[in-house]
């Protein structure tokens, strides 16, 4: 299990996680969620001791990743999967991360023949497609059949049978009793592949909760009605009577109309009242990406100026239990460990960056001290060099002791001289 407990993070003035409190349980997928920018990288890296918290702290099955026994073993991670030396051979990636974890070689063979490398194991990696590229950052992540696995985009760049494979495969990972954490932006994927979501923006928690109740706490269950084309007259008429009954009436693209707030019945019965002919009437469900789009459209830093999420800004009503406007950066619903969300339609409050207080020196264990003494968190790394290696090793110095930031691999780990004997396009 992986548990964060008032995580935060901050470069400078910038706050990249702040006050994040969840579990990742073993057994289930587990999808992270966020827009760009909204800290998932950076919470992914304080997991994996390649960054360290300003404030708050996170395990891995109880232990900082820094002093797990065996970390190679337990902890597994995809962050950057171009983060591979392109001279080096897959085989000979996997074998140099293999001999630095103390991993048998032909646990090297086994993983690439799971991922479907097999055939492509003794070609260079710097002519390895993006598609392949992730999954030799997935057979690494495996070396150690660890039983806590995160993904970081797992799926960027493969082809459809590649991501179908990697929905699978995470299934069955989760199946067997893993712990597996996936972060991506893709929600149509996520709705396939997760059975719980965390979800962030600008650094804080949103939602923690499974994947069916994110769908119907952030999303309205609406009805599609359309009246008779080349009658505009019958749908004002129709709007109107519906809007004086107390739904809320959207016009869209097709010239139907998108009715919350009153159930089928009522809206057949009110056009029949209102002597409207009725040429559709449908119930429908949001999907998981209009459910995110809604919780998250308040916490979107990149946006662009023809921005589709423009028609779900639609005026709302006061929702009991929204965040309310003005929340203090912070605001965090719910207890930990207990669903949070919140209800369809809530706009978020346009909160403000938060103030970032006087650098704080660390603390082994991330607390935060009173005593100004310690010096400044070692800069992050850039999304791991070799990522995957970045999990299968322990740091070398443990993540808390600032003066030696959290060792990351080096970015080409000195290959075994039988490894680099060959410099032919097929090294062997
Ligand atoms: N080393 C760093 N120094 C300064 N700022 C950083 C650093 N790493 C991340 N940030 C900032 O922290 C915020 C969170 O970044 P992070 O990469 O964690 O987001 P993300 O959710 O993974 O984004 P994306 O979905 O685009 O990959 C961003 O504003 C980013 O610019």
């Amino acid at each position: 299990m992986i548990e964060a407990v008032g995580l935060t993070k901050r470069y400078g003035a910038k706050t990249a996680v702040y006050n994040l409190s969840f579990q990742v349980r073993p057994g289930a997928v587990t999808g992270f969620l966020g827009p760009n920018g909204s800290g998932k990288s950076t919470t992914m890296r304080m997991i994996l001791g390649l960054d360290e918290p300003t404030a708050g702290h996170v395990t891995v099955g109880g232990y900082p990743f820094g002093k797990l026994p065996n970390a190679p073993r337990q902890v597994g991670a995809l962050l950057d999967a171009k983060a591979v030396h392109g001279g080096r051979s897959a085989r000979q990636h996997l074998l140099c991360l293999a001999q630095l974890s103390g991993i048998p070689a032909r646990r090297v063979d086994e993983v690439l023949g799971v991922v479907g490398l097999q055939n492509a194991a003794r070609k260079r990696s710097k002519g390895f497609s993006l598609g392949m590229g992730q999954r030799l950052g997935i057979a690494a992540a495996l070396l150690g059949d660890p039983q806590v696995l995160l993904f970081d985009e797992p799926v960027n760049g493969l082809d459809p049978e590649g991501i179908l494979w990697v929905r699978n495969f995470m299934k069955q990972l989760a199946s067997e009793g893993r712990t597996v954490f996936v972060s991506s932006h893709l929600m149509s994927e996520m709705a396939l592949t997760a059975d719980h979501l965390i979800v962030i923006g600008r650094g804080q928690l949103l939602a923690d909760m499974n994947v069916k109740d994110f769908i119907s706490y952030n999303s309205a269950d609406f009805a599609r009605v359309r009246t008779p084309e080349g009658d505009p007259g019958q749908r004002e008429k129709l709007t109107a009577a519906l809007s004086e009954a107390g739904g809320q009436v959207l016009p869209e693209q097709d010239g139907a109309l998108r009715v919350t707030g009153l159930p089928l019945p009522r809206i057949s019965d009110l056009a029949h009242k209102a002597d409207v002919r009725l040429w559709e009437l449908s119930p429908h469900q949001a999907s998981l990406e209009e459910a995110y789009m809604r919780m998250t459209q308040g916490a979107v830093d990149y946006r662009s100026t023809i921005d589709e999420r423009a028609a779900l800004q639609q005026p709302q009503q006061p929702v009991p239990g929204a965040v309310p406007q003005g929340a203090p950066y912070g605001y965090a619903p719910g207890a930990q460990g207990q669903p949070v969300g919140f209800p369809p339609g809530t706009v978020l409050p346009g909160y403000a960056e938060p103030p970032a207080p006087p650098r704080q020196p660390h603390a082994p264990g991330g607390a935060m001290p009173s005593a100004p003494a310690a010096p400044a968190p070692p800069a992050a790394p850039a999304t791991s060099a070799p990522a995957a290696a970045a999990a299968a090793m322990p740091p070398t110095a443990p993540p808390a002791a600032p003066a030696a930031p959290p060792a990351q691999p080096p970015a080409a780990p000195p290959a075994p001289a039988d490894l680099t004997k060959s410099d032919t396009e097929d090294a062997r």
